[in-house]
């Protein structure tokens, strides 16, 4: 996240940080818990790597450097990427995660809501993300989870910033005009969430942008309430 402050233990309690076996275990990219089994990512974030044992996921965690073995982890059963997804430019960059064991919900462990279906949901003025990555576009990542209130754009918005690209309809852009804040290289995966009625909605999944925090180049999320049948069919989450 480029332009955000620390977060405290517990107030992203669905912010997850997905970890690489096969690089030395380092943190690859953010997600949301939205059950007490299920992540929901990016599918830009898993397609290279989707055997479940390779992936060690760890919630309700501040700092990076507070993983030790020692750590609790969760392990994941199935990995489930969109069939639409076709490259995080294209859209439906989405995929899903079953954990290996449903966690139990505790203060540092907790689902953020899925949105009402696609039409009845209206954006909220502002929203948050969340991540420990690059915190300038040439990095370095964040060791203490990052936050950072952003305005959601339609898609509409978006492609008047992307002119030269074919922006899917099925993503929201998130930004300022001058810049400044943004998501950045190693926070994709990771919640655009929104608080409406003191309930927190996973309304984005971070997903791609040109450079960080550029002037009128805004993040692009998938946007969820168009995925929330096909969560629903896969997960058994009423929404
Ligand atoms: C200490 O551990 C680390 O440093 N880990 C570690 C740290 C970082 C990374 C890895 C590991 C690799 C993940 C590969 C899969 C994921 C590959 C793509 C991924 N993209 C993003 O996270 C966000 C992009 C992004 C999103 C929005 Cl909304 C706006 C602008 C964006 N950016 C445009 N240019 N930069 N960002 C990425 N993530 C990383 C890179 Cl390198 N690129």
């Amino acid at each position: 996240i480029v332009g955000g402050r620390n977060s405290s233990l517990g107030e992203w309690p669905w912010q997850v940080s997905m970890h690489l076996k096969l690089s030395s275990n380092k943190h690859v990219c953010g997600g949301s818990l939205i059950s007490n089994q299920w992540i929901v990512t990016a599918a830009h974030c898993v397609v290279q790597w989707l055997l479940p044992r390779f992936w060690s996921i760890y919630i309700g965690i501040l700092k990076l450097s507070e993983i030790t073995p020692a750590t609790p982890v969760s392990y994941i059963d199935q990995i489930i990427v969109h069939p639409d997804y076709s490259g995080a430019e294209s859209g439906s960059d989405i995929a899903l995660l079953k954990l290996k064991t449903p966690i139990t919900y505790n203060d540092y462990q907790q689902a953020i809501c899925l949105p009402p279906h696609r039409d009845s949901f209206v954006l909220p003025s502002t929203c948050w993300i969340t991540g420990w990555g690059y915190t300038n576009e040439s990095g370095p990542t964040s060791d203490v989870l990052q936050k950072a209130e952003v305005p959601p754009k339609a898609s509409t918005e978006c492609q008047k910033s992307y002119s030269a690209q074919t922006i899917s309809s099925k993503v929201l852009c998130a930004g300022y005009k001058h810049g400044q804040i943004d998501s950045c290289k190693g926070d994709s995966g990771g919640p655009l969430a929104c608080e409406v009625d003191n309930t927190w909605y996973l309304i984005g999944i971070t997903s791609w942008g040109q450079g960080c925090a550029r002037p009128d180049k805004p993040g692009v999320y998938t946007k969820v309430t168009d995925f929330t049948d096909w969560i629903e069919q896969h997960t058994q989450i009423i929404i």
